[in-house]
């Protein structure tokens, strides 16, 4: 709670506790069970989680038909509706690069918004801060890299670069009272570079903290990373931001997400990014597959006694309709499970 208090404190712009997407990531003292995987320093898990819900941004983006905007819109309606707080709705990229994403507008004036829950979007730069701003988004997120040539790849400019495109969004965002999360990818392996030291991840993320992100989000872009790479990598993150603001965004390529969110959780993060059905993967990062299922995160989390809000059932049912609308089979191994016994 002291790490909280100093975060309260950094930053008089957003009124974070306020803020509903602020409201539940923040670790009690309460214990759910005690469990003992993983290395680092092992804190009690927390007795809530807050996950953040990114299929319809991350899970579709990729997609290479394109998919209407009445099916997204009506995916995250079901999504909100089965308790999520917190929804990624979609990005303001450029069309050129991703497609998929070009309905933004329309997406976001589509979708009824549920009192409570976020609804942020993704913003490259300022072009894409003001437009997210026009269409009615209450809250963003900027995306750097802690591998030079992924930055490169995905947003056209290198690191250093990036971060000072974000210094103008944020100086924008503080103007306008929109609070800014923060992602660093490739925390715990790159595409094109392969391996990447954790002091690198420790410095972007330190970087988009002090510009005033709320919440640092570490994307295991193509999910390489293993419990041991995660620990370590968090034992570098959580000596210069506060676990308290940290998340984790696993993606499921060696089937290591949950044991590697496990090892966070049991190092203090109580923020976890998940996707509906497990859909996604960057379009710039080759061979990365879906996000860890948002159904299996629940599953494990409400088995170790921590809350979540998230209507189990409801949420399947929004993979269900997913899904259906790309004719595709679920990868969540909950739903998978739970459809056989039917
Ligand atoms: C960043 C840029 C725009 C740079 O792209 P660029 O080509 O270097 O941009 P530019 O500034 O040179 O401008 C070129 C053209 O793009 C336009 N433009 C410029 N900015 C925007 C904008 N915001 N929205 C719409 N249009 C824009 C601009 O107006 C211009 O238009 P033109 O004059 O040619 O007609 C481009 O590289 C881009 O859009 N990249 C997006 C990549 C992306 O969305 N990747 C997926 C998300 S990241 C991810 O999935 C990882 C994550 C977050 O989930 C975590 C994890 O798993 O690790």
């Amino acid at each position: 709670m002291a790490a909280l208090g100093r975060i309260l404190h950094r930053s008089t712009f957003i009124s974070r506790m306020g803020h509903p997407c602020l409201a539940l990531g923040c670790s009690a003292a309460a214990v759910a069970k005690s469990v003992s995987v993983g290395g680092g320093s092992r804190k009690p898990l927390p007795a809530r989680v807050k996950i953040v819900e990114v299929g319809a941004r991350d899970g579709l983006q990729n997609e290479k038909t394109i998919v209407p905007a009445e099916t997204k819109i009506r995916l995250i309606d079901m999504l909100s509706e089965a308790g999520l707080p917190v929804i990624e709705a979609t990005s303001f990229v450029s069309p050129k690069w991703v497609p998929q994403m070009a309905d933004q507008m329309e997406v976001m004036k589509g979708i009824r918004r549920k009192p409570g829950v976020c609804y942020p979007v993704l913003t490259p730069n300022l072009k894409g801060f003001q437009a997210a701003v026009e269409a009615g988004a209450s809250e963003v997120a900027i995306f750097g890299a802690a591998s030079e040539l992924f930055s490169k790849k995905n947003i056209n400019c290198s690191v250093e670069e990036s971060l000072q495109r974000f210094e103008e969004v944020m100086v924008a965002a503080k103007e306008a009272g929109v609070p800014v999360r923060g992602y660093v990818s490739c925390v715990l392996g790159c595409p094109y570079e392969g391996k990447v030291a954790p002091s690198k991840v420790a410095h972007v993320a330190k970087r988009l903290y002090s510009m005033g992100c709320y919440e640092i989000s570490l994307g295991d872009t193509i999910g390489v990373g293993t419990p041991g790479g995660m620990s370590e990598m968090l034992e570098a993150v959580s000596k210069v931001v506060p676990v308290g603001v940290l998340a984790v965004h696993c993606h499921d390529t060696y089937g290591q997400a949950l044991a590697n969110i496990l090892v966070a959780l049991q190092m203090g993060v109580s923020v976890v990014d998940s996707s509906v059905a497990g859909l996604g993967g960057c379009p710039y990062a080759q061979g990365a597959s879906g996000n860890v299922a948002t159904e299996d995160v629940v599953y494990m989390l409400h088995g170790l006694g921590i809350q979540t809000g998230v209507d189990l059932s409801k949420l399947m049912d929004a993979g269900a309709f997913i899904c259906h609308s790309l004719n595709r089979r679920t990868n969540s191994k909950v739903s998978q499970a739970t459809h056989c016994k039917l």
